[in-house]
């Protein structure tokens, strides 16, 4: 974290908002925020410092660090790719995460999520409310862990991946880079790359097309 204690968002909306509600209660200041779209932000970001700036207009990347605010994790690898600025983190008070785990720059934990011993967190990830992700589990970049999904020990999970909200991944599966895994699936062995996934027992039901995917 910067020392004067200001971040800057990237997004304006939902997922932005409540960073926005994190940083807020540990202390910190947005200092800029910046969107596709400024006219369609959130209500709740009329008090942003110099307020909701176009990503077009002198886009500053040198400066305080950012987070990413967006809640699609192709969305937000592409961001990543173009800002050259360090990040920023934004962890709730409220989660419980053991000394061991580690955390990546530009993600975000959220209230009531907990994080068990030796777990290791990427970068722009999303651990979201009252979500666990337990001992040994390898989170990777721009995943996406939805509420109350449960990660159980020493599971992989690949880059760009999405857990849908209340899904349970078993012990020691691994699931591959840019997947989705439906609301409330039960995830009992291993998953290929790009796979839809829904159910319990989880099955496949479709590839992820992701369009424009060359390099993740
Ligand atoms: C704070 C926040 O809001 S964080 C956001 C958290 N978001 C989520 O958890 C959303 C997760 N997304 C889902 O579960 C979605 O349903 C997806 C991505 C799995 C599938 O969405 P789509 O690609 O639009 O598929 P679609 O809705 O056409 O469903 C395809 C089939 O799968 C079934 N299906 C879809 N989702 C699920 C699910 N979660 N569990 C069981 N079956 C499902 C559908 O009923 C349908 O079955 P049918 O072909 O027999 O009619």
């Amino acid at each position: 974290m910067s020392e004067n204690r200001e971040v800057r968002l990237y997004g304006a909306g939902g997922h932005s908002q409540v960073i926005q509600s994190v940083l807020k209660q540990n202390g910190y200041t947005i200092s800029d925020l910046f969107d596709d779209n400024p006219k369609n932000s959130h209500k709740l970001f009329k008090d942003v410092k110099h307020g909701v700036r176009s990503h077009k207009s002198n886009f500053p990347h040198q400066g305080v660090p950012f987070i990413i605010g967006v809640g699609d994790n192709y969305q937000r690898f592409e961001i990543a790719k173009i800002l050259k600025s360090e990040f920023s983190k934004a962890i709730h008070k409220s989660a419980i995460i053991d000394p061991s785990v580690s955390i990546d720059d530009g993600t975000v934990v959220y209230a009531g999520s907990t994080i068990q011993t030796n777990a290791s967190i990427g970068k722009h990830v999303i651990i979201n409310t009252m979500s666990s992700v337990d001992h040994d589990s390898i989170i990777q970049d721009f995943v996406h862990i939805s509420p109350n999904a449960t990660i159980c020990g020493l599971v992989n999970i690949g880059i760009g991946t999405h857990i849908g909200a209340g899904a349970v991944v078993i012990p020691q599966v691994k699931i591959g880079k840019w997947c989705i895994i439906g609301a409330g699936t039960v995830v009992l062995k291993d998953i290929p790359d790009y796979s839809v996934v829904v159910g319990n027992p989880g099955k496949i039901i479709k590839k992820n097309i992701i369009k424009n995917l060359v390099s993740a």
